[in-house]
């Protein structure tokens, strides 16, 4: 079983708006609220694709319950109630590029950190736990390790999709998977990505510290992967972009889809990653996927080594 962790849940607001001003009131239109955080969008995504997944993470006040009862509707969610309110994000797309403000969020205290890790050893076939997103308030980064520790006393594999600097220390505790995007393997790794020598840099770098494979988002350029032994590079559709807040927990979680399943089809599993993270680009939210079919059409992936 998948089990995927947010640590920092929110709901995410999309509003349109005309290029924003300080002297005036910016009023905003067309608002869509969506229930979110990497994690839960990594769940809602293999749910659309068959795959099955439990929802994991920390949720309050009335943002959470209201997340947590979306959430139900499609896939099961094992809640960690903590006091304050689970944030919201707000997205604004305006016609010179969107604007994003996600919050700090609530803060987590160490005993709710501790229900989540107890929970975590309980819980029932555990094969794999996606980690993604911020780290709320009060939470340290130690909670990672302690998370790769329960994982391995358990023999299950970790995948991880984070910003926080610990990554360069996390990969070398092996995770089997990691999707950073091209800011995170600069100011993480410390490799500036312009071109493909670059990228080939990263992910030997990369790999060579321990991350069993690597999937790296490029944004509109699209992505390369690399298990270790060769890297196969994707375009990214020509889509319209509405908002490209979830492509990247889309991308992953649709590649995955394939990929934990049979990981001799990176093609397929990269063909569909690259059509979905499109699709979700176009939408507020994840949208509903309905044009990654056709959109797959126009994705070509290729060996590069
Ligand atoms: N402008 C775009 N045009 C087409 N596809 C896009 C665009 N931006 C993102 N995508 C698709 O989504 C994938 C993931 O995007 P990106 O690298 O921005 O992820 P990310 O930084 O993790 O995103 P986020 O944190 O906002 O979810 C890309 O590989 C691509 O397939
Ligand atoms: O603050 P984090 O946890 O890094 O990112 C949170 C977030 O921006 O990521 C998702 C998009 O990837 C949104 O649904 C959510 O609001």
């Amino acid at each position: 079983m998948i089990y995927t962790l947010t640590t920092n849940p929110a709901i995410d607001m999309n509003v349109n708006s005309g290029v924003p001003s300080y002297t005036h009131v910016n009023r905003t239109t067309d608002a869509v609220y969506t229930p979110n955080g990497k994690g839960l969008n990594v769940s809602f995504t293999l749910a659309h694709y068959g795959v099955k997944s439990t929802i994991l993470g920390f949720f309050g006040g009335f943002s959470g319950n209201y997340i947590v009862e979306e959430a139900s509707k499609m896939c099961p969610v094992k809640p960690v109630w903590i006091d304050g309110i689970t944030r919201v994000n707000i997205f604004v797309t305006t016609p010179e590029g969107e604007l994003k403000f996600p919050n700090a969020g609530a803060p987590v205290v160490r005993s709710k950190q501790e229900e989540m890790l107890e929970l975590l050893c309980n819980a029932p076939n555990l094969d794999v736990l996606v980690v993604s997103g911020s780290l709320s308030l009060e939470m340290d980064q130690t909670f990672y390790d302690e998370l790769f520790d329960l994982c391995h006393e358990r023999g299950a594999e970790l995948v991880l999709d984070i910003s926080h600097k610990h990554l360069a220390e996390l990969v070398e505790k092996k995770p089997l998977l990691i999707k950073p995007n091209d800011e995170e393997v600069a100011e993480i790794f410390g490799v500036n990505v312009h071109n493909e020598a670059d990228v080939l840099l990263a992910l030997h770098k990369i790999h060579e510290r321990g991350a069993k494979n690597i999937l790296l988002t490029l944004g509109g350029e699209g992505a390369y992967f690399f298990n270790g032994k060769h890297v196969w590079r994707a375009n990214a559709s020509q889509v319209e972009v509405l908002s490209t807040a979830c492509a990247g927990d889309s991308t992953l979680a649709s590649f995955m889809s394939i990929w934990l399943d049979d990981p001799s089809d990176v093609e397929k599993a990269l063909t569909r990653a690259m059509a979905t993270g499109g699709n979700v680009a176009m939408s507020a939210g994840l949208g509903d996927f309905a044009l990654v079919e056709k959109i797959a059409e126009s994705i070509h992936v290729e060996l590069v080594e």
